[in-house]
């Protein structure tokens, strides 16, 4: 490797501090560094591109926001753990620098995290169409009121059901809301995707386990507002007659690792203790 990028949260001063010291770091170790936030990433795709790995300084919405320039650039990210929960950090502030050790002398390895794509279809003309690492939510807009949506499976009715939102999530985005609205916890190399209803009312729906190749259609059947959202982080708004079509994307997310696959089971026990 010769050139690392280093991603930190802009809302939080303190990764801005460690992103400058770890730079520092891989500077002296004859090592090329861009140093910057999701937004100049965004700005200067040129000086992103050759990075060979991503660090991601901050929580799980700071490496949601690295996924996505690794998705584009084709860079392996590498969640550092400075936020509240980072869950998908794989090394803290402190052994970063072991970590990058082992990556920069061709130890650890890296796996490919599923991605889902949303496509939304207005009187049959796509008008959205975005990828999310977590998942992709229907949501209501207004607190007060409930989404009344029918789902298909494979252009197969499933069933309709008035919730406060549901959600398609991939087996990374299994740990998040997904997990908080009763689903059950993937494997990060499955490829399965997850249907699951979020505060569902009176529906017998369990979630869903499904296959890779599952198209999912969301329609709505009464129109309250609502919106889209992927990864909590982009949303779209939602109109009376539009299709909302999820599948799994082509497209990939590389994580890099310096702990055995079993970590992650380690690190989800120690995380439902701190519940
Ligand atoms: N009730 C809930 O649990 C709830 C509600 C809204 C959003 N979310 C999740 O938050 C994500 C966005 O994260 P954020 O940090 O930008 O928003 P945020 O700051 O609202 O974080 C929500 C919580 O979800 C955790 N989280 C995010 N991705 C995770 C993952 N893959 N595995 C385990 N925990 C994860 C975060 O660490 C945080 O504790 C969304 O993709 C959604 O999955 C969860
Ligand atoms: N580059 C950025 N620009 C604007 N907001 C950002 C940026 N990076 C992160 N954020 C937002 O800051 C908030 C907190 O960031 P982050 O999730 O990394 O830390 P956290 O919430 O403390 O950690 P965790 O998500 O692990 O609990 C998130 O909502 C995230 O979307």
């Amino acid at each position: 490797m010769h050139t690392i990028g280093v991603l930190y949260n802009p809302l939080a001063p303190a990764t801005a501090q460690a992103g400058e010291r770890i730079a520092a770091w891989l500077g002296e170790r004859g090592l090329s560094v861009w140093l910057g936030t999701s937004q100049s990433a965004r700005d200067e795709p040129d000086l992103v591109a050759p990075c060979q790995l991503m660090l991601a300084l901050g929580g799980d919405g700071t490496v949601l926001r690295a996924a996505r320039i690794g998705i584009t650039h084709n860079m392996p990210i590498l969640g550092v753990a400075m936020g509240h929960l980072s869950f998908m950090a794989e090394v803290t502030e402190e052994s970063v620098y072991e970590g990058l050790e082992v990556l920069l002398n061709s130890g650890g390895w890296y796996d490919q995290r599923t991605l889902v794509r949303a496509r939304v279809l207005r009187q049959g003309q796509e008008i959205f169409n975005d990828l999310a690492l977590n998942e992709v939510l229907l949501s209501r807009r207004d607190v007060a009121r409930v989404v009344h949506v029918s789902v298909a499976i494979d252009d197969m009715p499933l069933t309709s059901y008035r919730a406060d939102g549901v959600l398609v999530s991939t087996a990374t985005g299994s740990t998040a809301y997904a997990l908080a609205a009763g689903g059950p916890v993937l494997d990060p190399r499955s490829d399965s995707l997850l249907l699951v209803t979020v505060a569902g009312h009176l529906t017998s729906l369990p979630a869903l386990v499904l296959p890779p190749d599952t198209k999912i259609s969301w329609t709505l059947a009464r129109h309250h507002p609502t919106i889209i959202s992927l990864d909590g982080q982009w949303s779209f708004p939602i109109e009376p007659d539009d299709l909302i079509e999820v599948t799994r994307a082509q497209e990939i997310c590389r994580f890099a690792h310096v702990y055995p696959q079993a970590h992650f089971y380690q690190s989800l026990t120690q995380r439902l203790r701190r519940q």
